[in-house]
This record gives C-alpha cells, sequence and structure tokens, in this order.
C-alpha cells in the first residue's frame, strides 16, 4: 500500500479537493466546459430542499459520466447479503450469536457480506441493518449501495476502501462511513478482515445534539478525516455491482467508476478513530443511560427517537459511589444490536467474544449476566478503570428482524437465555 494521500479534518464540512491541479472549477458547479474536459455531476444525501443545516451534496468532476452504463442484471452471488429477513412473526426472544467463521473459499468484501438482523424496507428510507463481513480477498470489482450509507465497524483486519472520493485506510477500533450512492472497492492489507457494517436507509448519520453538556465533548467534529481527491484513471472491463431496493445487481462498464479528478460539497466519506471519543460519565453516583455514549446519530420522524444510534463503550473510568456500575437490568422501548470489536464487556462476563453480535428486542429484559451482575455487587467501590475494550450497539426504535441465515446458523447461542439463570430471590424482611 503507498502512504495515504491525505485527509481533511471536520464532520460535514463544506470540502474542496482536486488530485490535478486546476481540475475543480472555481466559482461556479457546473461549468460550460468544465477543465481537461471533465463531467460535472451532482450527488445528493439529502433532498434539494432540505433546511439547510440538513442539507448535504457535493459535485464530482469526473472523467466520465456515470449516466454511461448498461442496464443491470440481477447479481447472483453474495447469497446472504441482503436476502430479506425471516417471514414467520418475530419471536421476543434475546439472541446472540459467536463470531461468524472465514468462509471456506476466500470471498471479498461483497460476497462475504452476512446480513445478521434488518428493520424496514429500504424503499421507505427508513430504518438500519446489522451486517457481517469476513472478507479474504481483495476486490477487483466495485460497489455501490443505493439503499443507504454504509457504516463499517472493523473487529479484525484492516481495510482500505478505495472510494470516488478518495481512500479510507480503516483499522479497528477506527470506523469508516461511506455515502449513499458513492462508489468503492475494498482492499485487505492484512490479507484478511472481519468486521460490522451498518447500513442506514434513514436520515443521515450526524453528530447528536449536546444539550447541557456544552459546546464540546463526546465526538468532536474536527476528529472526522475525509481523503482528498483520488482516482482511478483505468479502462478495460470491469464489474460494478449495486444494491438496491433490497437486492444485488450487476453491470460491465469499460472503465473504472473511480474516476473523479476533483470534487467539493458536504456530503463525503470519512474515517473516525474511537479512541478520540471523549466519553462522559457520573463523577457521583449512577450510571447515565447509554446516549452518553452516542457517536452517531440518525433520527427518525419523531423528536429524540433515534431511527439508528451507533453507541460505543469504551475504555474509561468508573467512580461512581454507591453504584452498581455495569449496565443495570432494563427493558427498553429501543431495541439493541451489539458487537464487540475487542476485549471484554462489562455486562458479559462470558459468551460475548469479540466478532460476536446480540440483539435484544423492544422490551426484551436484558442486562448483567449472572456471573457480572455478582462481580459488580460484591466489588470494593474504588476508582476502576475498564481498559483494553470496545463494545458498539446499534440501537433502533424500529424492532430487529433476524435473516433466515442467522435463525438457522450453528452460531447461534441456543442457550443464551441461562445468561440470565440463577439469580438468587430477594429476601424481604
Ligand atoms: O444492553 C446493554 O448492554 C447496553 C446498555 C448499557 C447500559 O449501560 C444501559 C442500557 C443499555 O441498553
Ligand atoms: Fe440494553
Amino acid at each position: 500500500m503507498t502512504d495515504h494521500p491525505g485527509y481533511m479534518s471536520g464532520f460535514g464540512n463544506h470540502f474542496a479537493t482536486e488530485a490535478v491541479p486546476g481540475a475543480l472549477p472555481q466559482g461556479r458547479n457546473s461549468p460550460q466546459r468544465p477543465a481537461f474536459g471533465l463531467y460535472a455531476e451532482q450527488l445528493s444525501g439529502t433532498a434539494f430542499t432540505a433546511p439547510r443545516h440538513e442539507n448535504r451534496r457535493s459535485w464530482l468532476y469526473r472523467l466520465r459520466p456515470s449516466a454511461e452504463h448498461p442496464p443491470y442484471r440481477r447479481y447472483q452471488g453474495a447469497k446472504l447479503f441482503a436476502p430479506g429477513t425471516a417471514g414467520e412473526p418475530l419471536a421476543p426472544n434475546r439472541l446472540r450469536w459467536n463470531p461468524l467463521d472465514w468462509a471456506e473459499e476466500p470471498e471479498d468484501l461483497i460476497d462475504s457480506m452476512v446480513t445478521m438482523v434488518a428493520n424496514k424496507d429500504p424503499a421507505e428510507l427508513a430504518g438500519v441493518a446489522v451486517h457481517v463481513y469476513r472478507a479474504a480477498r481483495d476486490m477487483e470489482r466495485y460497489f455501490f449501495d443505493a439503499d443507504g450509507e454504509l457504516l463499517f465497524i472493523p473487529q479484525q483486519g484492516r481495510l482500505s476502501l478505495l472510494t470516488e472520493m478518495g481512500r479510507l485506510d480503516v483499522a479497528p477500533g477506527e470506523i469508516a462511513l461511506v455515502p449513499r450512492g458513492v462508489r468503492f472497492r475494498a482492499l485487505l492489507p492484512d490479507g484478511r478482515a472481519r468486521g460490522y457494517v451498518a447500513e442506514n436507509h434513514g436520515a443521515l448519520f450526524r453528530l447528536p445534539e449536546l444539550g447541557p453538556i456544552g459546546s464540546n465533548g463526546l465526538a468532536n467534529p474536527r476528529d472526522f478525516q475525509t481523503p482528498v481527491a483520488a482516482f482511478e484513471d483505468v479502462d478495460g472491463a470491469v464489474e460494478l455491482i449495486q444494491k438496491h431496493g433490497g437486492s444485488l445487481w450487476t453491470t460491465t462498464l469499460d472503465h473504472s467508476p473511480l474516476d473523479v479528478v476533483a470534487w467539493h460539497g458536504n456530503l463525503a466519506p470519512w474515517t473516525y478513530d474511537l479512541a478520540r471519543f471523549n466519553t462522559i460519565g457520573t463523577v457521583s453516583f449512577d450510571h447515565p443511560d447509554p446516549s452518553i455514549f452516542t457517536v452517531l446519530t440518525s433520527p427518525s420522524e419523531t423528536p429524540g427517537r433515534a431511527n439508528a444510534d451507533f453507541v460505543i463503550f469504551p475504555p474509561r473510568w468508573m467512580v461512581a459511589e454507591d453504584t452498581f456500575r455495569p449496565p443495570w437490568f432494563h427493558r427498553n422501548v429501543m431495541s439493541e444490536c451489539m458487537g464487540l470489536i475487542h476485549g471484554a464487556y462489562d455486562a458479559k462476563a462470558d459468551g460475548f467474544a469479540p466478532g460476536a453480535l446480540s440483539l435484544h428486542n423492544l422490551m426484551a429484559g436484558h442486562g448483567p449476566d449472572v456471573a457480572s451482575w455478582r462481580a459488580a455487587s460484591e466489588a470494593d467501590l474504588k476508582p476502576h478503570r475498564i481498559e483494553g475494550t470496545m463494545a458498539f450497539m446499534v440501537e433502533s426504535c424500529w424492532p430487529f428482524r433476524p435473516t433466515r441465515f442467522a435463525l438457522d446458523t450453528p452460531a447461534l447461542q441456543r442457550d443464551y437465555d441461562e445468561a440470565w439463570g440463577g439469580f438468587p430471590k430477594a429476601q424481604l424482611p
């Protein structure tokens, strides 16, 4: 891999970048004759008339227009990627899966994608799906998702995402976002890579409001890194796959679609190092709601009720006095899908390994397993640092439905309910 060509800093900024000097028009978006015969193209992430503070779009200057392509046909590979969820009534059970094994034949990122849970039809422009990838081959073809933006959460092995708008290098502990429609291919600098993808069909992820926290804190905007323009000037047949309306489609181009020489705007890919998250918690007593750990939020149309929140449980000091410090028992009106990047999660002493996934849909009683409850109830409450861990949660107001694969795979822990078996009964005086 060559050195990274560089990043620009800031979340949702209006960036301007050109890989060839003079490629970016000045003072207008669509000149009569763009420099060098480039083609100007607007890519929108919100409706043209979205309020200004929500509005996201970028202008791309490319070697050929994206419009030049033959019809798409159904793609026959990637059978576990977006097959639709199991049709039967949604059981209210808590579910947990061990990390998925590598496929027998090495697959590229797209063929290795396994959809585990999803809610809503992408055509509703709402909902979120959680996929797991376990890739062992570089992509020689290209992909884009017409159904939503893709939040990559690597768990093992780095990804190099060559996108239309520049290159994202992302390692476990970092995340990356590729906007809806942006074409990319994924290279695997470590030979293989496993992780999670949250596919957001709804309102674009943004930083949460800070309320009384003030003007700084949680994920700070300047720590988001957007790549400078970088392009491939490659002629020859290449495959372009898209996910559209919940199914996969393929076509052949006679050139690389990563041919954007310059771009400007505020719809852009980025990476973010979760270690930069400014974690906030109690310095007195009680454990705040985990909304305090929100990195990104995609609002629904109901104020305060997220279509999708991306929440992390990072290393941090626990100092709460006379407090049960791990996650308390709870029944939540929101639905929770959790994964673990590394280390151990403080509510689950056993059975939740890095790469695992859990699902606690609305009103499912959950919280610490017996061993975690006992240890935390008996602990000597000194300041204690939770180290070397990074769990995350994709929380949604729409209950998640598992896919057929997720319900049938041997990775499903059929004894998960036992995590909460054997609590001693309270003894009244
Ligand atoms: O279920 C979980 O482990 C996530 C979680 C953590 C917490 O501290 C409070 C609520 C919650 O859903
Ligand atoms: Fe929870």
